[in-house]
């Protein structure tokens, strides 16, 4: 047995090769880049442990190493497995997460050797995937420009999809699509004529690439990687964002616009800074923008190449992000678009900096395409001072945040070096009490989050989207972006013949159904030759694609296959619009509706829009379209409640739901500050009793950003474990069986005061045991939601108890990882830094499950 392992090794020691009786060879956390191509001559070899190195790939003699029972790679930069994997059958000890694997893609290599060789069997008789596709997903402020844009850039496959309308061969589309582009037309209330009009401009898409003018060359994709500031992967570096590198001191190769020179503006950087006074092509002028909420679109981006996006298109507006987040996925190109003609410096956080932060907590590494719009109301110089502005600004975010988290995986390291019983002789040492293993998971997370942050392509792209020929170098910049091998991998790698089987059977015409169940998904699966396990992976590689949602990881929303994504959105929507007029349409359409019904049913809607509250008959009316019978709206309102969006105030305990009896709370409208509760919920109101109350609260604190929709998403969650309650726009009220909690959520103010989230219960000292159980599971149902934001920072503190009961504007917080295992007395006496010295002090310690979530692997 050979370790050396936690050295600097850069090269692997050929010296072991001539060690061919050595069994078990450890490697990890050194500084390899490559393997030796005879490694296969130390047969003997039955463990290999090469974590955490900088491999990129194997050398396929690997699969010769017969007697291997322990294969670790996690933590390296492998893309692509050997062929013949098959042949390391006795592997039982299987480690691959953290690389970046594209064959056998991801979800394949997780389940381990067995599947790989089927998968690899699988794709020696598959021909490459025909049709890459990459889901698009446009977000920013309301009014950001997001639909309109969506619309021009699809202006073109419009205009070809009417002129095959008019030849009368349309008919030839036959790919079969839940949300077809013909059905979008409809919708957008797109006037041929003026789809007809657009044939007159010029668009670079149709001209030859080396057609491109010099002007123009970085926008050509066949010279991406010479010329492109935008893609060209000196930027990119190991995982770091091209911000990191576009930081004041290397100005040098930051491909930001040059700032002015004796007050004039240089533009020679700037490929699409436009001419203002230039006459604007009125091409998409007058096309509608507002959007309806979410919304999915096909796209055929460029018919020769056969690339399409599946575009979805977010709602700006901040009533839909109870939703929003279902829609972010890992693989997926983001366009964060921002009305360059509303923006000012002051307001990047929330047209800019917030949103980055959405997503890095809930894609971790994700790619991003900033483009700014409205640039036709901007001045020439305005414009680039505005993109210049972003763009330090999002360098300054990026910088600030990273640092931060350098910072604490400093104080981790500091605290690891130190003895533990050290850590714990004082209260006022950090990490004061907490165990060598939860504080490595911390650095583990620290580690992950600093290893998967955004990558933020720049420079932001400014457009105006009554230009055609900003709009088609647009369209061309997103399928370069797109194609470039070193951002998106996955895009063109060939995929198993089921897997397109699968795909085609999720969408085939009769497939009409809001959804699949997970069970006829199954069998969609067997017919495709994917056993139930394999389809997982098929499955995973679908939602990742656009193509539909398909939690694996949610408990409960992994029951469903999402293949009818129009409906579903259609569903979704209407919840969030808040919109009088639109809800009431819905509910009068039928023209039978009498006076008297009209009255009830606009009272209703008031009653919603002002309290969340709508009986399920009004909910069934509103989701009309989609409910042929009683049974398909309970499913519905199942599947409201699993999102998080509604629960049942009334439901019957042990009897099935009466539909008509019901009626349902929507968390996200309540609108009143705090609930309406009485004032004995709270201990340290009851006159006289304070003293013996003891205040057990646990404090989530979110330093950067509190995931968008997770209080409405929470109430929901928390509904099935307490009675009584009472809500607020930022607080619950409620008891467990008899015993009160209370969560609220303060919003952020200002950098010093971040986010917080607390989970309170008061009991007297000797009952203290019962306020612990009504919170814990409140706290695991909290630990549920926050697992899907992979790339959230947050910190678990139990608050001091002293320091509550006195009433303390900022009571001490105790760390909340002080102990892994649950102590069945779940109080502990520790000292309180804030209160003396004297060991009477009783601080309740966290007990359940460890509260740090271990970062996901994708
Ligand atoms: N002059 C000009 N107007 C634009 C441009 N882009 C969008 N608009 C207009 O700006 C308004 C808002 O655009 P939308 O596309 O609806 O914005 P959105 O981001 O989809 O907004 P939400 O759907 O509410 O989130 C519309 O009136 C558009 O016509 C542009 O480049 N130039």
């Amino acid at each position: 047995m050979l370790n050396l392992s936690s050295n600097l090794l850069g090269e692997f020691p050929e010296a072991v090769l001539a060690l061919p009786s050595v069994e078990e060879l450890y490697l990890s956390r050194n500084q390899l880049a490559l393997l030796p191509a005879h490694l296969c001559q130390l047969r003997q070899l039955r463990a290999l442990w090469l974590d955490n190195n900088r491999i990129r790939y194997l050398p396929d003699s690997i699969v010769q190493l017969h007697s291997l029972e322990e294969l670790v790679l996690q933590g390296n930069q492998i893309a692509i497995l050997p062929e013949g994997f098959g042949q390391l059958s006795r592997v039982s000890l299987w480690k691959i997460k953290d690389n970046p694997l594209i064959q056998p893609p991801y979800e394949v290599c997780m389940k381990g050797i067995p599947y790989i060789a089927a998968y690899q069997q699988e794709l020696a008789h598959s021909q490459p995937a025909l049709k890459p596709r990459l889901k698009l997903v446009l977000m920013g402020l309301k009014d950001a420009g997001k639909t309109l844009l969506r619309k021009c850039l699809m202006q073109e496959e419009r205009q070809r999809d009417s002129q095959l309308a008019a030849a009368g061969k349309d008919a030839g589309r036959t790919q079969p699509r839940g949300y077809s582009m013909q059905q979008r037309d409809i919708n957008l209330g797109l006037a041929p004529e003026r789809v007809g009009k657009i044939q007159q401009g010029h668009c670079p898409i149709t001209e030859p690439r080396d057609a491109v003018s010099p002007k123009d060359s970085s926008l050509g994709p066949a010279s991406v990687e010479q010329q492109d500031p935008l893609l060209s992967p000196s930027l990119r570096v190991a995982g770091k964002t091209t911000l990191e590198d576009c930081s004041t001191e290397h100005q040098d190769v930051c491909p930001s616009p040059s700032p002015p020179v004796n007050g004039e503006a240089q533009t020679g950087h700037f490929p699409m800074l436009l001419d203002c006074h230039a006459p604007l092509r009125p091409l998409v002028a007058g096309l509608p923008g507002t959007s309806q909420g979410i919304e999915v679109t096909d796209w055929t981006a460029d018919a020769e190449r056969g690339l399409t996006f599946i575009v979805y298109e977010l709602a700006g507006d901040p009533s839909y992000d109870v939703i929003q987040s279902f829609f972010l996925s890992p693989g997926a190109l983001y366009v964060l678009v921002v009305n360059l003609s509303a923006y000012t410096p002051h307001r990047f956080y929330s047209s800019v900096g917030y949103f980055l932060h959405w997503l890095g907590a809930k894609v971790p590494h994700a790619v991003v395409c900033m483009v700014g719009t409205h640039a036709d109301l901007c001045a020439e110089r305005e414009l680039e001072e505005k993109c210049l502005d972003i763009h330090h600004q999002i360098a300054l975010q990026e910088k600030r945040d990273a640092e931060g988290l350098q910072h604490l995986a400093q104080q981790v390291d500091e605290a690891l070096g130190q003895d533990f019983d050290l850590r714990c002789s004082s209260p006022h040492t950090a990490f004061h009490g907490v165990s060598d293993k939860n504080l490595r998971r911390k650095k583990a997370q620290f580690q992950y989050l600093l290893n998967h942050r955004l990558q933020i392509l720049s420079p932001v792209l400014p457009i105006s989207c009554q230009d055609n020929d900003h709009v088609c170098r647009l369209r061309e910049k997103l399928l370069s972006v797109a194609e470039h091998r070193d951002i998106f991998p996955n895009l063109h790698r060939v995929l198993p013949k089921s897997w397109q089987v699968l795909e085609e059977l999720h969408f085939q015409p009769q497939a009409q159904q809001l959804w699949l169940s997970w069970w006829d998904s199954a069998r969609l699966g067997l017919q495709a030759g994917l056993t139930e396990d394999r389809l997982q992976s098929a499955l995973s590689y679908l939602h990742e694609s656009g193509k539909l949602l398909y939690f694996e990881e949610h408990l409960t929303l992994r029951e469903y296959v999402f293949h009818n994504l129009p409906r579903l959105i259609d569903i979704l929507n209407v919840f969030c619009q808040r919109d009088a007029t639109v809800l009431l349409r819905k509910l009068l359409r039928d023209t039978q509706t009498d006076e008297l019904k009209a009255t009830q049913l606009h009272h209703y809607v008031e009653g919603f829009l002002l309290y969340g509250l709508l009986p399920a008959h009004v909910i069934r009316l509103l989701l009309k379209p989609h409910i042929q019978s009683r049974e398909d709206l309970l499913l519905i309102l199942e599947l409201l409640e699993k999102m998080g969006l509604c629960y049942c105030i009334n439901k019957p305990k042990c009897k099935p739901l009466n539909g008509a009896a019901a009626w349902y709370k929507f968390p996200c409208y309540v609108k009143n500050e705090v609930p309406h509760a009485e004032a004995w919920i709270n201990g340290t109101n009851l006159s006289g009793q304070s003293l013996v109350i003891e205040q057990l609260q646990i404090e989530y604190i979110f330093p950067f950003i509190f995931p968008p929709g997770l209080f409405a998403r929470y109430s929901v969650q928390i509904n099935s474990h307490v009675v009584q309650r009472s809500d607020g726009k930022y607080q619950i009220y409620a008891y467990r069986g008899k015993v009160p909690v209370v969560v609220s959520y303060r919003p952020a103010r200002g950098t010093l005061q971040p986010d917080t989230l607390s989970i309170a219960s008061h009991a007297s000292l000797p009952n203290i045991w019962t306020a612990w159980q009504a919170i814990t599971p409140l706290v695991e149902e909290l630990n549920v939601l926050l697992h899907e934001w992979p790339g959230l920072y947050y910190t678990v503190h139990v608050l001091c108890s002293k320091c509550l009961k006195r009433g303390s504007p900022n009571p001490h917080a105790f760390p909340g990882e002080l102990l892994s295992q649950p102590r069945p007395e779940g109080v502990i006496e520790i000292i309180c830094p804030r209160n003396g010295s004297e060991r009477v002090n009783v601080a309740l310690v966290y007990p359940p499950t460890p509260t740090v979530i271990s970062p996901c692997s994708k």
